[in-house]
């Protein structure tokens, strides 16, 4: 059997990306001389992710996925827990270490605008190049696997395209030229932020296979932030729902959500909308209320003000998380058997 962390027993210590503990905040300071406050965007957060698996992270806007994605690849440090990659402890690793390493060759991300996010002064054959030309490629391979590249998202042929320019370029081209700049230096983990949610809904569906071909096809590590659920089930093993910075439930992703046990996951899997015509008109629970201030949060279970089951202990005391069914891990008070 390979060992899990005893708190967190949903968490195998020889998976290649390893969260134990996580927590990362924001400090902001009000003023010259005022104490400083803290955003908890991500509080204690555990997970891991195999090669090969894909692992969605849900939750509403402001639930940290983000912070928490860009942690587990150290463009954040956080400030306690750890991570490990590939067995190596990198939670505090400074970037020259990292680089030594070969951990930021060996992971990469895709973000959410692909307007934003490709530098517009730049063609697309630069584009592609540089991170090769960081890692010191030879010019001939580069020229390789550039080719290489834009034919693993479809750009094809690819002279049609390497010596444009993003504003040349749709949306989804644009989004096509991130997913190859992310794919180039072949990472074994790779973080897609919100990768198709600013894309017409026409090509979701084509960016997400093509995504989920390449990671199958080189056995990748992937992590799909989604404030989507319906995405995500083009291609996730698993699933991690996020409340407040915190972990709500985690599980096999069709197991979650056929039977979702915590109450925000089921007010989140309720409000996914149903392509059965008959459905249309049926009520749907989705929580009401706004999610907390992470400055400031609730004090027990930080979902208890919007939560139709809270009981007495829920706002006073923060609930552990339990093995709910087999393989299915709930921070909840009603799955606790006191
Ligand atoms: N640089 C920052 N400084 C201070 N607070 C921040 C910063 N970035 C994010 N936050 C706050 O941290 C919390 C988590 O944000 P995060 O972007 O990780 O959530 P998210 O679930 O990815 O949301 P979204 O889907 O809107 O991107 C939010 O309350 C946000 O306002």
């Amino acid at each position: 059997m390979p060992e899990v962390f005893e708190d967190a027993p949903w968490v195998r210590k020889d998976s290649l990306v390893v969260a134990h503990r996580l927590r990362t905040y924001y400090t902001i300071k009000p003023g010259l001389f005022a104490k400083p406050r803290y955003v908890k965007a991500v509080d204690d957060i555990s997970l891991g992710i195999d090669r090969g698996i894909t692992l969605a992270v849900i939750g509403e806007s402001g639930s940290g996925k983000t912070t928490l994605g860009r942690t587990l690849i150290r463009l954040l440090e956080p400030i306690s827990g750890e991570i490990y990659f590939d067995g190596v402890n990198i939670t505090h690793m400074k970037e020259e270490e990292l680089k030594k390493i070969g951990f930021r060759r060996r992971v990469s991300m895709v973000f959410q605008d692909p307007y934003s996010s490709l530098n517009p002064f730049h063609s697309i054959h630069f584009i592609l190049e540089e991170p090769l030309m960081i890692q010191g490629v030879a010019r001939d391979e580069r020229e390789e696997r550039i080719y290489k590249a834009l034919e693993e998202v479809k750009l094809t042929p690819p002279e049609d395209f390497i010596n444009k320019y993003p504003h040349m370029l749709s949306g989804g081209q644009r989004q096509r030229v991130a997913i190859a700049r992310a794919i180039i230096t072949n990472p074994d983990f790779i973080v897609a932020d919100e990768p198709v949610s600013m894309l017409d809904a026409s090509i979701r569906v084509e960016i997400l296979t093509i995504l989920k071909d390449i990671q199958q096809r080189h056995k990748m590590a992937f992590m799909y932030i989604t404030h989507d659920i319906s995405t995500a089930k083009y291609f996730s093993d698993y699933i991690l729902i996020m409340y407040a910075g915190q972990f709500a439930e985690y599980g096999p992703f069709r197991d979650v959500i056929k039977n979702p046990l915590h109450p925000y996951a089921q007010s989140l899997i309720e409000a996914i909308p149903d392509p059965d015509p008959s459905n249309r008109l049926r009520e749907r629970k989705v929580a009401p209320g706004e999610p907390p201030n992470l400055v400031n949060p609730p004090s027990g279970c930080r979902f208890h003000p919007r939560c139709p089951y809270a009981m007495d202990i829920c706002k006073r005391q923060e609930p552990p998380v339990v093995e709910a069914r087999p393989g299915v891990f709930v921070k909840c008070w009603l799955y606790v058997k006191r």
